[in-house]
């Protein structure tokens, strides 16, 4: 078997130097976060802006997800794109991240980095992006189909993205908020489908990732109270088969453990007081 040369991850792209950098960039380790899961007016308004411009980002990537684009060429118009609208790339840096989005393929789980890879017909794309602006991030990825995709396939991206669905919609003030890993869990469970539980949701705001912990399957742990005015992520990984991982050697990478495929999708919320709304619509 002739051996797969290594993909070559290109340098790391430039962001001019009047836009505002998150604090952990070109820092050794990112602040602890200290403040309030509560936002403020003013901040929800800011988050507003970031999410729409990451779903904005995610969009523009996603329309270029077809056979023989390169992971890398993904990368650089999401890159631009943030950058043409004055915001910076959150990953680009994030503990060492060396790319501006996570483009993870067919049996990649998340953290897929942009490189030499040629997109295939048949494989699935999630992009995952995120963008930083007014001092707060907004996080959100979508999984995207290239060319003919194979009708299972096309069923594990469908559920997913429901089962994200079903999760916001289970967001309510005065709630726990494991219910989220109880509805989607209870979803996939359907299907047979693996729910991926070592990578959850996350508060988000001033940080990318505060202390909250979403999960997305059946636990009694991270029963924090739902409270309006909370902002987090919920982005279920489902497999078709074992929920189990293994990392590849580039230290980042995660594949499922039988090889199998995986989707994902993610939203950026703020809890309401009557629900959820998503911040993460173009
Ligand atoms: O919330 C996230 N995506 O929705 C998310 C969470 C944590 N790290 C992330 C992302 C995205 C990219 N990285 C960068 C990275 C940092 C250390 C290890 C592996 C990857
Ligand atoms: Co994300
Ligand atoms: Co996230």
């Amino acid at each position: 078997m002739t051996p797969v040369a290594p993909a070559l991850v290109s340098p790391r792209r430039a962001v001019p130097a009047d836009i505002e950098r998150p604090e952990y960039v070109d820092r050794p380790q990112p602040a602890r976060f200290t403040g309030s899961e509560v936002k403020d007016a003013e901040t929800i308004e800011k988050m507003r802006i970031a999410g729409r411009l990451a779903a904005q980002a995610r969009e523009v990537v996603g329309a270029a997800v077809q056979p023989g684009v390169t992971t890398d060429e993904l990368d650089r118009i999401g890159h631009e794109f943030l950058v043409d609208h004055g915001a910076y790339p959150s990953t680009l840096g994030y503990k060492g991240f060396p790319k501006s989005l996570c483009s993870s393929v067919n049996e990649v789980i998340c953290h897929g980095i942009p490189d030499s890879r040629v997109v295939e017909d048949g494989d699935i794309v999630n992009i995952d992006i995120t963008a930083y602006i007014h001092g707060v991030h907004g996080d959100t990825n979508a999984t995207f189909l290239a060319g003919d995709v194979d009708e299972e396939t096309r069923q594990l991206v469908e559920r997913t993205h429901e089962a994200l669905m079903r999760g916001i919609a289970a967001v309510k003030p005065g709630r726990r908020l494991n219910v989220v890993g109880r509805v989607i869990e209870s979803y996939a469970k359907r299907f047979g489908y693996g729910v991926v539980r070592d990578f959850t949701g996350h508060g988000i705001g001033t940080s990318f990732h505060s202390g909250l912990i979403v999960p997305h399957y059946d636990t009694p742990l991270y029963d924090d109270e739902i409270q309006a005015g909370m902002t987090f992520t919920i982005e279920p990984m489902l497999n078709l088969g074992t929920h189990e991982w293994v990392m590849w050697d580039d230290g980042w990478t995660v594949v499922t453990r039988d090889g199998r495929r995986s989707a994902q999708f993610e939203h950026t919320l703020l809890v309401t007081p009557t629900g959820a709304e998503i911040l993460t619509n173009p």
